[in-house]
This record gives structure tokens, C-alpha cells and sequence, in this order.
């Protein structure tokens, strides 16, 4: 049987793949070990730097950074631009400053050590015009600690409105696109109207990274997010009285009377699943309804307020 032997090119190819899986499993060992708190980023790099050619040398600082559970892909990529290395390096490659650079960044950043259970997930929801818009608009300038989830629509944006700011507006074609590749967290048709959705990755990254995010959303998407993330926090904003709502949506001016009075029915509706909610909020001043948001987050305000 000695023709079935393999020739010895063959031989070298069986080895040299299984020296490759070898070494893929030793580098996933070394990640894990990162993941969950056994080794530090640090004494990854510092046994690269002892055997550049060993297991932790043979590691992409890409791959190392986002082991680390504060790391989200998105902000890997901005730190290893800060820090001026190539996607493609290797720890047992990186020139002596590249390495100096990387490892002042990995010692001065404590906060990376935290897990993703630090951040909080708050969705604020609630009738038409009640003023969530308002509330998380007060949020996003006066916390700037807190990620405020820009959503995609299919609507057609309203005078002053940004894109990228207030919402990622939409064709029917691109948010179908969006729903079939998996990018949003939730979605629904609002008010029976236009269809709304949460953008999955800017969500996962702060939640990765350890920061709190908050969602202003209606309540079938709140009822989704509590499906898909138990942890999040579930708050109803409530307004004075249902003559204070009606006087908010058409004092706003921006629908016409057959849409406001969609939107009126959708809000009983709203007002009658307020009991699902962890906690209630009235806004009746704007700047403490946002206060109370916040303080569900437990951030500290003077650490927060710019
Ligand atoms: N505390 C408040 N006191 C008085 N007016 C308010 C208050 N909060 C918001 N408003 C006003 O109420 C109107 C509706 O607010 P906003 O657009 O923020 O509501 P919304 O809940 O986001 O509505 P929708 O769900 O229809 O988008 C706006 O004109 C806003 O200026
Ligand atoms: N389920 C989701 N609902 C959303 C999202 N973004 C906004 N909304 C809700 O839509 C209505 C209407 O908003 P408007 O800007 O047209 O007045 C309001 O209740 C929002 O809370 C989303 O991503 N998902």
C-alpha cells in the first residue's frame, strides 16, 4: 500500500493546515481569555512583545481590541486610527512607538475593564405629542453622556428637521433593505402610516462600550426591545392631561386635522397600555421630565452636564 502513502508536498500541506487551525484555536484561547477578565489587554501585549512570533504575537491588535468587552467594532476602528496602526498589524509587528502608543492607551483606560452590564438601555415612549421628541432633545444637549438612538423613516422630514439627527429618512426600498440585512433592532408602522426603526449597530457598540442609550420609540417597538433585551428600561411619558395632549399635538402644527386625529386615536390606545411600563413619568416641565428620564440611568448629573 506504500503508492497510497502521500508524496511529501502533500505531507507538508496536511501539516501546514493543521499548524494553521492550531494556531487560529491558540489565538481564540488568548481572546476569550481577554473576554473574560482572565488576562488583561496589557499582558497580551507584554508577551507579544517578549515572543513576537509566539501565540500573542501572531495576534491582530484589531482582533485584541475587541476582545476587550468594552470594545465594540466601531470604536476599535477609531482607536487604531488614533493610534496610527494598520488594521492588517500584528502585536509582534508594531514598530516600537506604535507598540508605546498602544500601550499607554490600554493602561490609561481603566473604564475598558467594565462589562457591558455598567450601561443601560432606557426606551421612552408615549402618546402623540406628549413631548418625547422635546424630552429626548433636552437630553441629547444638556447629557451628553447618554447615546440618543437616531431611528430610520420612512416620513418625509418636517421643516427644520437634520438628517442624521433627528432621523435617517428613508425610501420604502432602502428600509425594506434595512429590515432583510438584519440592521434593525426593532421597527413598526406608525399610526398606521409610515414605518420607523432602530438602527441595531450604533445600540450594540454603546451597550458594548459600557455607555447608557436611550430610544424614543412607540409603543410596539418598546414592546419589541423589552422581547429582544429583557434588561432595557421601560419608561411611559405621560402628559398633564389628555386637554394639555390635544392642545401639545395641534399647538405643534405639523399634521393636518384627518392625522391628528389618527394620531389621537393611536394615543388611547398608547394611554391604555401604560401599565406594561417600569416606570411613569408627567412632563409637565421639560427639563425635570428629562431629569427623571436620566436618573433611571443613574448617571450622575455633574458628571454629565457639559
Ligand atoms: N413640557 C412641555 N410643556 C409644554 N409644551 C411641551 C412640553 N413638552 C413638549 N411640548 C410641546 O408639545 C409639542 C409636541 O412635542 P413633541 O413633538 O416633542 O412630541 P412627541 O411625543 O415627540 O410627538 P410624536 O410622537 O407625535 O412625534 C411640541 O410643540 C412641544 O414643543
Ligand atoms: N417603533 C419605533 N417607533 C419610532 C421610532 N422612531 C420614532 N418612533 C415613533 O414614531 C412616532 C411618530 O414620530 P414622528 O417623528 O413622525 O412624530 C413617535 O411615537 C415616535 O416615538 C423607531 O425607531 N421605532
Amino acid at each position: 500500500m506504500a503508492e497510497n502513502r502521500p508524496t511529501p508536498p502533500e505531507v507538508d500541506r496536511v501539516a501546514a493546515s493543521r499548524a494553521a487551525v492550531a494556531a487560529r484555536r491558540a489565538r481564540a484561547h488568548v481572546k476569550a481569555e481577554v473576554a473574560s477578565g482572565e488576562r488583561t489587554a496589557l499582558e497580551v501585549l507584554a508577551a507579544a512583545i517578549a515572543d513576537p512570533i509566539g501565540v500573542e504575537g501572531r495576534l491582530r491588535v484589531t482582533e485584541l481590541l475587541v476582545s476587550i468587552p468594552a470594545i465594540g467594532v466601531t470604536k476599535m476602528q477609531r482607536i487604531i486610527h488614533r493610534l496610527e496602526i494598520s488594521p492588517s498589524k500584528r502585536l509582534g509587528g508594531l514598530g516600537r512607538h506604535q507598540r508605546d502608543r498602544l500601550r499607554d492607551f490600554l493602561s490609561e483606560r481603566p473604564a475598558l475593564r467594565h462589562s457591558a452590564i455598567d450601561s443601560k438601555l432606557i426606551v421612552l415612549a408615549g402618546p402623540t405629542a406628549v413631548g418625547k421628541g422635546t424630552v429626548a432633545g433636552y437630553i441629547r444637549e444638556n447629557y451628553p453622556d447618554v447615546l440618543l438612538s437616531v431611528s430610520a423613516t420612512t416620513r418625509a422630514p418636517r421643516p427644520g428637521e437634520i438628517e442624521g439627527v433627528s432621523y435617517f429618512f428613508v425610501s420604502d426600498d432602502e428600509f425594506d433593505g434595512m429590515i432583510r440585512a438584519g440592521e434593525l433592532l426593532e421597527w413598526a408602522k406608525v399610526h398606521n402610516a409610515y414605518r420607523y426603526g432602530t438602527p441595531r449597530g450604533p445600540v450594540d457598540d454603546a451597550i458594548a462600550a459600557g455607555n447608557s442609550v436611550l430610544l424614543e420609540i412607540d409603543l410596539q417597538g418598546a414592546r419589541a426591545v423589552r422581547r429582544a433585551m429583557p434588561e432595557a428600561r421601560l419608561v411611559f411619558l405621560l402628559p398633564p392631561s389628555w386637554e394639555e395632549l390635544v392642545r401639545r399635538l395641534i399647538g405643534r402644527g405639523t399634521e393636518d386635522a384627518a392625522e391628528q386625529a389618527r394620531r389621537l386615536e393611536t394615543a388611547k390606545l398608547e394611554l391604555a397600555a401604560q401599565g406594561e411600563f417600569d416606570y411613569r413619568v408627567i412632563n409637565h416641565d421639560v427639563g425635570d421630565a428629562a431629569r427623571e428620564v436620566v436618573d433611571l440611568m443613574e448617571i450622575s448629573a455633574a458628571s454629565s452636564m457639559p
